[in-house]
């Protein structure tokens, strides 16, 4: 008996200090549907609300992470308190109202400002175009045209992923699958790059001395997460290098044989890729190995 508890015990450790620690904001517009989605992922993981921060964050387990996400208001007074999660964040989910097109111009400039800031480049981010069960929503293809996905993406190096999704309540519980895929395909890559952003992050923290940490949770997240599995600065500093030289990214769809201009309402990732033909978006059969070889 002592030895199965003690067998058990140890189990258990070592599950939990294989886990990894991770940080997410989530940022887009006000009505965006960033709170909804939050529940909807409540609802689908195990997960903790915390009180200490007025609920902005939640902390849940994926796999083998522990992932404390900050749901951000959307609303000009809200936005000016981005800046303040930047530094702590591995990576970022951008929430769109896909059928809001009077404020698409208004989400790409946000989106823009928000990859060019140097505390957030060279991060990964999650685009989910929400709201898809609304008529008039945009495609995954129309909205990377209209943000200019591609070039900015490039231009800060930030690995990125379209999800087209519906975050709302009444929506069965399947509908939420492309939340999660989203998220893990961030996670993975976080886990992939995250010796590359740990030393961004360590770099960007150091040069804004003025960057302010959300009460009582900026000390936490920086000492669970990843600082702990850090290689020698010597290898940090190669890493670094390697991703200010990264290649252009190229948007790729996840299912092999598609085009962009077949308006497929399917995700879209953004890989190191080589040169397209005009208005491609995949080559066949080489589409999904490609981003499997570049990432993994
Ligand atoms: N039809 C539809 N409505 C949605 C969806 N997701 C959210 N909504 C609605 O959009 C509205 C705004 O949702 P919130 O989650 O409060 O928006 P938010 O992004 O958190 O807004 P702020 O906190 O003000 O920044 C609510 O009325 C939601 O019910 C969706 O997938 N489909
Ligand atoms: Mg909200």
């Amino acid at each position: 008996m002592i030895r199965l508890l003690t067998s058990c015990w140890s189990q258990l450790t070592t599950t939990e200090q294989k886990r990894r620690n991770v940080t997410i904001l989530i940022i887009g517009l006000e009505n965006s549907g960033k709170t909804v989605l939050v529940k909807a992922i409540q609802r689908l993981l195990p997960s903790r609300i915390d009180k200490c921060v007025k609920s902005k964050l939640t902390t849940l387990l994926l796999d083998e992470y522990e992932v404390s996400i900050y749901d951000l208001n959307g609303d000009l007074k809200g936005r000016e308190t981005w800046p303040n999660y930047y530094a702590q964040a591995h990576g970022l989910v951008f929430v769109l109202d896909s059928s809001d097109l009077e404020r698409m111009h208004e989400a790409k400039i946000i989106l823009a400002r928000l990859l060019s800031d140097r505390r957030v480049a060279g991060k990964p981010i999650l685009l989910l175009a929400n709201k898809q069960d609304k008529k008039n929503a945009l495609l995954p293809c129309d909205i990377i045209q209209y943000l200019l996905l591609e070039r900015l993406v490039n231009e800060h190096k930030s690995l990125c992923r379209v999800e087209p999704c519906s975050a709302i309540k009444n929506l069965q519980r399947r509908k939420h699958q492309p939340i999660i895929k989203g998220l893990r395909w961030l996670l993975a890559v976080i886990r992939d790059k995250h010796e590359e952003l740990y030393t961004h992050q360590q770099s960007s923290t150091s040069s804004i001395s003025t960057s302010k940490h959300p009460r009582g949770c900026g000390e936490r997240c920086s000492s669970d997460s990843f600082s702990t599995r850090m290689r020698p600065r010597e290898k940090r500093q190669h890493l670094g290098q390697h991703l200010m030289e990264a290649k252009p990214l190229k948007p790729i769809l996840q299912k092999e044989g598609l085009r962009m201009r077949t308006k497929k309402n399917i995700s879209v990732t953004f890989a190191l890729d080589e040169s397209m033909e005009e208005g491609e978006c995949s080559r066949g059969n080489r589409t999904k190995s490609t981003a499997e070889l570049r990432y993994h």
